[in-house]
């Protein structure tokens, strides 16, 4: 997308726009502080907000349209801005709600528009973010050249030695404090016009979703969400694992929970007072700690986003690219039901659930032997609830990446037998295999001439064959991988990299692999080159 001709998009606000709210008769001759939104789109349990408020007379929230976030540089499908969008315009109506101006919206490189504010006088907050290197940079050139104080409260170990010492302990004694707080009526909200809005932004950008099925983003939406799944909780472990029945039966909170319409910890707390105790409470539970597990992966190391986190399976997979294999996959034509299915319905709806992902990932990276980060660029892409933090760390955990033993290898068939019996997934996102009778659904290239010329479709015409032999290419993945498994786990026995891997138990876990199966790298062979190169490129 670029900023269309006939709708220029001005870089706002300007100066004399920030001076004049600055100056304004109503309010106090002190400029006060700017509350800088980017994924806490909310005003409730909001650490950045309540600092400002307990500080300043006057706040001014803003958010700023990025340009490289919807020029060719953006990494989000259009449905996933319209979402952001949708949270934005609830966020207005949250400030206006509770009698403040509203928000501001500008537009341009964040740094320059704020430096616009601190220039006159503003301070500058925000909510501590885990993020990749854009972010991570944009951040410490904004504190060290404007001095935006970053304010953390987001339940992340931060400036620890050891970040996992205590991790679940901390997590939960920040699950169980009392949320940021603070009254709109002690402080003055303000607002500058800026003649930029999420609708003019799409207009100058072209933003044209196309997915179906996307929800409304905002807190509103988020809140009901979160009230009808904690009345429905008990039947969460049983709609968790088929496609069909996870689509109402989880929460459907990820998107909500990416752009911070609610905090995590206020899901958890709804939930911890609300919903009946059971296992579906607890399954919940334990995965909203998954979901700070992985964002503290990514705050402590941000090289997850582009680098195997093991460097011994850096590359891996590379010198097999084969674009058209890679474009099979995005496009769902496999020949392997249960993974076109799921590939279509992501491009189609921006959701799939926990267990299809996983399929996905794992079938691209292990069957068809593809390099891991074009896949996960393609996930990112399509998600609604596209998040950095969990994207890229599941898909290096489910591709094997970390070099801890035992792989996660899911059978595409099996995965069709056991979790779309009935076929009414793959029906649905694969209609051209909707006359097979179900029971050929896990193999369609196996179903008999004759039922095939009943039902009036024609494997390898209507349907392709498999594109690879799947036994062939899983035991040779195997191979393939088995023969760096030992160097890589070895791997993990050095400190640095113990750290960013961020298993759950510790640098602790980590060095009881390598002590367990850790192996020394053939000092000529291809194992030890790819150690040797990566490691280089890692400490350097
Ligand atoms: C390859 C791959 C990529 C993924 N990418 C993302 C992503 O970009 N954004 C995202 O939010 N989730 C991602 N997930 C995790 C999971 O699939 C989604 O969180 C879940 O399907 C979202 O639906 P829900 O909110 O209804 O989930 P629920 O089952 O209702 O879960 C509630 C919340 O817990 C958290 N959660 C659930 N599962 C996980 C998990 N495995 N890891 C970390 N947190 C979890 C999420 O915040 C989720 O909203 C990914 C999983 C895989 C295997």
């Amino acid at each position: 997308m670029a900023p269309g001709e006939d709708a220029p998009l001005p870089r706002a606000p300007g100066p004399d726009a920030v001076r004049s709210i600055s100056r304004s008769d109503d309010a106090p001759d002190e400029p006060g502080t700017v509350v800088w939104h980017r994924d806490d789109l909310r005003i409730a349990d909001n650490p950045a907000l309540a600092a400002a408020a307990a500080d300043a007379d006057r706040i001014l929230p803003l958010f700023v349209f990025d340009p490289g976030f919807y020029d060719e540089r953006g990494a989000a499908c259009d449905a996933r801005i319209e979402f952001l969008h949708d949270c934005l315009r609830d966020l207005d109506r949250q400030y206006r709600d509770v009698g403040g101006a509203g928000l501001t919206y500008g537009h341009g490189d964040p740094l320059d528009v704020l430096a616009r504010f601190v220039d006159a006088g503003w301070e500058v907050v925000a909510s501590a973010t885990a993020s990749g290197r854009y972010g991570r940079r944009r951040d410490e050139r904004a504190r060290e050249r404007l001095g935006v104080r970053f304010v953390a409260g987001d339940g992340l170990v931060r400036d620890a030695d050891r970040p996992r010492e205590d991790w679940s302990d901390r997590v939960e004694s920040w699950f169980a404090a009392d949320p940021f707080d603070w009254d709109p009526r002690s402080v003055a909200v303000e607002r500058v016009e800026t003649g930029v809005d999420p609708d003019r932004v799409s207009d100058a950008y072209g933003v044209a979703p196309t997915k179906t099925r996307v929800p409304t983003g905002g807190r509103g939406p988020a809140k009901d969400r979160l009230r009808a799944f904690a009345e429905r909780i008990a039947e969460y472990p049983g709609s968790i694992s088929s496609p069909v029945d996870a689509r109402e039966g989880t929460s459907g909170l990820s998107a909500y929970l990416r752009f911070g319409c609610l905090s995590v910890r206020e899901v958890h707390r709804h939930v911890d007072e609300r919903a009946p105790d059971g296992r579906g409470k607890s399954m919940y539970v334990s995965r909203l700690f998954w979901n700070r597990h992985y964002t503290q992966k990514l705050l402590d190391w941000p090289g997850w986003l582009d680098r195997a986190v093991n460097p011994v399976y850096e590359g891996f997979n590379g010198d097999r690219h084969d674009p058209d294999l890679v474009a099979v996959w995005k496009r769902g034509e496999t020949g392997f039901p249960m993974v076109d299915a799921s590939m279509r319905c992501l491009r189609e709806t921006g959701w799939l659930n926990f267990r299809m992902r996983a399929l996905c990932a794992s079938f691209y990276f292990h069957i068809l032997q593809q390099p891991w980060r074009i896949g996960a660029d393609h996930f990112y892409e399509h998600l609604i609830d596209g998040d950095p933090a969990i994207n890229y760390t599941q898909w290096q955990s489910q591709c094997g990446l970390v070099g801890r033993p035992g792989l996660r290898l899911y059978d595409p068939r099996k995965q069709v037998r056991d979790q779309d019996p009935d076929g009414e997934f793959v029906g649905r996102w694969v209609p051209e295999l909707d006359p097979l009778p179900a029971a050929h659904l896990d193999a369609p290239e196996k179903t008999p001439l004759a039922v095939q010329r009943e039902v009036g479709i024609e494997i390898g015409e209507a349907y392709p064959y498999p594109v690879v032999d799947y036994e062939a290419a899983r035991e040779e993945f195997r191979e393939r991988y088995g023969a760096v498994h030992g160097a890589a786990a070895a791997r993990l026995g050095d400190e640095e990299i113990a750290r960013r891997a961020s298993l759950s138990g510790g640098v602790g876990a980590a060095r009881s692999i390598a002590a367990d199966h850790g192996e020394p790298a053939e000092p000529n062979g291809d194992d030890a080159d790819a150690t040797s190169q990566t490691g280089l490129d890692e400490f350097g």
